[in-house]
């Protein structure tokens, strides 16, 4: 919907109304033929401007018709109108003008923005490109470079850093519609025939092929086999070297190879994934929207290691005051140092001033006293951990939420070391916290709903991802890795290299293989893990542990000291201590053949097809015990958990939207076949919960979260 009133006598203003953010609905494109024809016809409107209602200018195309079929008028014939208007219209941009948003108002012959305003074409990262003219106008108005990184990346910028591209006009920190309408006052009766961006040159660089040769190299290279951002190169590519007419029919074809693949629905599967894990709830009844979190400014971080450093600085980065603690004096200098560090780097790349004055560091616990949440980070050991939650509970104030950083010890055992049990959860930071986007928050049984929903709050103040996970070992993101590294080290008994297996990972869409991954992380952290649960046994070469098959190939390797980057030497050899250039090792090679011969293996060819069922399947199936379990709340919770924290390549959707892409009974049926070839290997056992989806249809993966909650007889 679009309505249309004329305002200083003279301005027609038309305001888009499809509330929360404008999205171009069939019903907004038909309103904006009606009211622009209506304008344009009307002869005591001067000029024209365009902005949205609520203060938000445009979203874009309505996401949520993509999966249906689409009607109403194309956007591509009415941009052109606006744009061949004979009245000068301005868009008066508030809150965000993104996508054909961002299109509409580039059809449009000025654009007024609001400083704080967010521009771009994010289009990629819904697995399409900006196909209402975008990739044609953009890189007349602003230059193919800066064009093809707005497009190729979806990045969004201020008002401010669309103003220094050149993209609009003014900003203002005034009301932007009057501005607008003031504006459009002003030029009433200037030539607009340079205000038609579609009619500019383009401007490029010198050696056009050669400089699209190396983009579309670094492009393809960074894209990990997603397939947007090479059509948005192809696309703007044609603006440099076509016509507007024609360049706008090629970016209508690759849009078409673009829109309904397989690709473009997972993105925009993680797209409202994203929205719906903000949602949470718990089996316990607790609900995103019945649950009020507390007020918090001030918040408290013991232990400045790695993981306290980064946490740190994210709470700065929130505009959160921190009281940082760290109990050896020389280690908290270290820690301050470092995190300065950090500040001035993101204040850097940002391009904004940040001082870090609001951190206040403390080699006293008792420092945390006044704060409202802690987020303990210590050295990952129960006992420590114990003490310290005994400590906090005594000195902090009666209502203060604890929280642990662990990444897989019992939040509830150490809600029982404190007086309040209901104000402790986990909240599980991934490295580097600063930077990477996703915030596991684990509950108890005894967690309150108001402690769960202050600790999401939280997580979405830092910019984080945040998911509310329930507690078990490992919880969700690392419980479910367990079979996927094991399935790896299986296979490279049987006879498969790291090699192979991380190749078909990494053609998959990962950025690192499990291999790679492990020597980056360091293989000691997974041997404290299994040391932890009692399954290493020094020099032993048992491949039953607990029971149950075991690969003692990793406690092998650490027991040479191989743990990895951080000593040269891994399931990789590296030129030195450090390095990140991962090389085949000889001597790993003969090493494997002893080993295979000392325990009765036969190698075998493996194909990258087996690797990716036997290391993605069990991470799936382990999937779906955990929403049988309540432990997830549905599949997005999942999905969201590995897009965002483990590599899970965001165009396959996540673990559990690819099961629903490859269809579920193929898993559970090729389960079932490596099952009966491995009957020792209990993660291999289908879960009853696939089991029951596929007796049931294989329903749609957006139904499978009621249906989970539904009891079992009504399948
Ligand atoms: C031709 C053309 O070339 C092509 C093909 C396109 O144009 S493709 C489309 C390109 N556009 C985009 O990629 C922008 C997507 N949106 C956003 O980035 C953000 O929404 C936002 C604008 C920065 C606001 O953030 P927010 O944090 O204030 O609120 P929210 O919670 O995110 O959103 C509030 C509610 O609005 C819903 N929503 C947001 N944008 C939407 C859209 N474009 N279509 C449909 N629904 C949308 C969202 O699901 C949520 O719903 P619910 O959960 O309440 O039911």
């Amino acid at each position: 919907m679009a309505a249309l009133t004329r305002v200083s006598g003279s301005v027609g203003l038309i305001s888009l109304l499809n509330p929360p953010v404008n999205a171009l609905s069939a019903a907004v494109r038909q309103g904006i033929v009606d009211t622009v024809r209506r304008a344009v016809s009307d002869p005591q409107v001067k000029s024209v401007v365009i902005c949205g209602q609520n203060g938000v200018f445009c979203g874009g195309a309505d996401i949520k018709e993509f999966g249906g079929h689409m009607s109403g008028p194309p956007l591509v014939p009415i941009f052109n109108t606006i744009e061949a208007a004979d009245k000068p219209v301005v868009a008066a941009i508030e809150g965000s003008a993104l996508g054909g948003g961002l299109e509409l108002a580039l059809a449009c012959h000025y654009r007024i923005t609001q400083s704080k305003a967010r521009l771009g074409l994010p289009e990629v990262s819904l697995g399409l490109l900006p196909a209402a003219g975008g990739t044609q106008r953009l890189p007349r108005l602003i230059g193919v470079p800066a064009a093809l990184d707005l497009i190729t990346t979806g990045r969004h910028l201020t008002g401010a850093e669309a103003l220094k591209l050149g993209i609009v006009d003014q900003v203002t920190d005034q009301n932007t519609v009057e501005a607008a309408v003031k504006f459009a006052l002003s030029i009433v009766g200037q030539s607009l025939e340079s205000r038609r961006i579609s009619t500019l040159p383009c401007p490029c660089p010198a050696d056009i092929d050669a400089f699209f040769e190396g983009v579309m190299q670094r492009v393809k290279k960074s894209a990990h086999g997603a397939i947007a951002p090479v059509a948005c190169v192809q696309a703007v590519q044609a603006a440099a070297t076509l016509p507007f007419t024609q360049g706008m029919q090629r970016e209508q074809e690759l849009m078409a190879t673009l829109f309904g693949s397989g690709q473009a629905r997972a993105l925009q599967y993680c797209f409202f994934s994203q929205r719906v894990v903000s949602k949470w709830s718990s089996p316990s009844g607790s609900r995103w929207d019945t649950s009020k979190p507390k007020p918090v400014t001030k918040v408290g971080v013991i232990g400045l290691g790695t993981m306290g450093r980064g946490i740190t600085v994210a709470l700065a980065l929130a505009g959160l005051s921190v009281v940082a603690v760290e109990t050896q004096q020389q280690q908290m200098m270290a820690a301050q140092h470092a995190v300065s560090g950090m500040l001035e780097r993101t204040a850097r790349r940002r391009g904004v001033s940040l001082v870090g004055d609001q951190i206040r560091y403390s080699v006293e616990l008792e420092a945390v006293a006044d704060v409202e949440l802690v987020i303990e980070a210590v050295f990952e050991d129960m006992a420590l951990k114990e003490k310290l939650f005994k400590q906090l509970s005594t000195l902090c104030k009666a209502d203060t939420l604890l929280c642990s950083n662990t990444s897989s010890l019992d939040i509830d055992h150490l809600a029982s070391q404190t007086h309040s049990p209901q104000l402790v959860v986990g909240m599980h930071f991934f490295a580097p916290a600063h930077v990477m986007k996703l915030l596991e928050v684990v509950y108890g049984p005894r967690s309150a709903p108001q402690a769960v929903a202050t600790a999401m709050e939280l997580g979405k103040r830092m910019g984080k991802v945040s998911v509310a996970v329930g507690n078990c070992s490992g919880f969700v993101g690392n419980r479910m890795l367990m079979p996927y590294v094991e399935e790896a080290s299986f296979l490279v008994e049987e006879g498969a290299s790291p090699e192979i297996v991380d190749r078909a990972l990494e053609e998959f869409g990962f950025p690192m293989g499990v291999f790679r991954m492990s020597d980056l992380s360091g293989l000691d952290v997974g041997w404290k893990v299994r040391k932890a649960r009692g399954l290493v046994e020094p020099g032993q070469m048992s491949r039953v542990r607990q029971g149950r098959r075991y690969s003692p190939l990793g406690d092998l390797l650490c027991e040479q000291g191989r743990f990895g980057q951080k000593t040269g030497r891994g399931w990789y050899l590296y030129d030195s201590a450090g390095s990140r250039e991962a090389q085949p090792d000889p001597w790993l090679q003969s090493f494997l053949e002893e080993y295979r011969a000392r325990q009765g293996l036969v190698s075998r060819r493996i194909d990258s097809q087996e690797v990716l069922e036997r290391c993605l399947y069990a991470l799936i199936n382990e999937g779906f015990n955990i929403l049988q379990e309540g432990i997830a709340a549905g599949p997005e919770d999942i999905d969201m958990i590995y897009v965002f924290g483990y590599g899970f390549p965001r165009h396959r959707g996540g673990p559990m939207f690819y099961a629903s892409q490859v269809g579920l009974a193929q898993v559970l049926q090729r389960l079932e076949h490596y099952q009966q070839l491995h009957p020792d290997i209990p993660h291999l056992r289908p879960s009853s919960l696939l089991r029951r989806l596929v007796s049931s249809g294989s329903p749609r993966i957006q139904r499978w979260r009621e249906i989970i909650r539904m009891p079992h007889s009504s399948l």
